[in-house]
């Protein structure tokens, strides 16, 4: 027998699988259509303090390696999914997360310390790491910003809370990135990754870029990120001692979500493939994860959690 339980920052969940933010979790409709499918958590699209429609279109478009995209955070606003969060059934055992990315500091800390006063069971990911806000930099790639950021967050956000980081590509920057993240104890977990910023996809055919923002420059996801997320996961799992990784990037099958729990993933979330084939993703992934385990043995998910050996 197969057990796929997670159990995590006071929380259990039937399995390590939910939605990456930003895909299938704009509307309600979308969101109850991950809550009501095999997927063991609900995460919401990043939001801002007020309604956005995100950048021109086309904006996303899927490759047979990955997807790229350029949305410009298009989202309801947070009282709309601050609402969501109200009447969510927590009761029915699948964590509800909020995912949280103001324009500015202070949007995020007004956001963070509204949702404390509701003292709902939800629980933040705020993301440092939008790629697709023309002229913005992405926060995560600013250390000292950071630093900065998560204080003043800590202030106003007592609850426990995650972040969602680019990916890093230099072992100086995840040991920099690692002793900024290591300073908050109430920074309870770290979704790595975001997209591959600033990636460009050219269609042969036409000769010419998929998307309309940035001249054609996306966020990379799926296939194409792999090696990157396992990367981040493997590296952040080492160096955020008594902090969980939420794994994303790349997972189609059971064998990439196997690789990222291996990697030392607590739970992963799916995006790209998740956009590409609809909820179903949830089951067909679970079911090859749930033969490959046991193919190999493994009746839990800690027989192999952060057990990846090295040569
Ligand atoms: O953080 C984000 N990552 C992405 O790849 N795209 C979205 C967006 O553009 O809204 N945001």
């Amino acid at each position: 027998h197969v057990d796929l339980s997670v159990s995590w920052l006071g929380l259990a969940m039937a399995n390590p699988l939910y939605n990456a933010s930003g895909v299938m979790c704009r509307s309600v409709a979308e969101l109850e259509q991950v809550r009501t499918s095999a997927a063991a958590a609900v995460i919401t699209k990043s939001c801002t303090p007020q309604p956005r429609t995100g950048n021109p279109e086309p904006r996303y478009c899927a490759t047979a390696l990955g997807s790229i995209n350029s949305m410009g955070l298009p989202n309801a606003g947070y009282p709309y999914y601050l609402d969501y969060a109200r009447s969510y059934p927590y009761a029915a055992g699948k964590p509800l997360f909020l995912s949280l990315s103001g324009m500015t500091l202070q949007e995020n800390l007004d956001m963070l310390s509204d949702l404390a006063a509701a003292q709902l069971p939800c629980l933040p990911e705020v993301n440092l790491s939008c790629p697709n806000l023309p002229g913005k930099p992405q926060l995560g790639y600013d250390f000292q910003a950071c630093h900065e950021a998560l204080t003043q967050m800590a202030r106003v956000y007592h609850g426990p809370f995650g972040v969602k980081l680019p990916p890093y590509f230099d072992p100086v920057h995840f040991a920099r990135m690692a002793a900024v993240l290591n300073a908050f104890p109430a920074l309870r977990f770290v979704t790595c990754i975001n997209s591959i910023g600033n990636g460009l996809v050219i269609d042969v055919d036409r000769e010419s870029v998929v998307i309309k923002p940035k001249d054609g420059l996306g966020g990379l996801g799926g296939s194409y990120v792999l090696p990157t997320a396992l990367a981040n996961v493997r590296e952040f799992y080492r160096l955020l001692p008594g902090k969980h990784v939420v794994g994303c990037g790349g997972i189609n099958s059971g064998r990439e979500a196997f690789m990222h729990i291996l990697a030392g993933a607590t739970a992963v979330q799916i995006g790209t493939c998740l956009y590409e084939e609809g909820e179903g993703a949830f089951a067909r992934i679970l079911d090859e994860l749930r033969a490959l385990m046991a193919h190999k043995g493994y009746q839990r998910l800690d027989d192999f959690r952060g057990k990846l050996k090295t040569l």
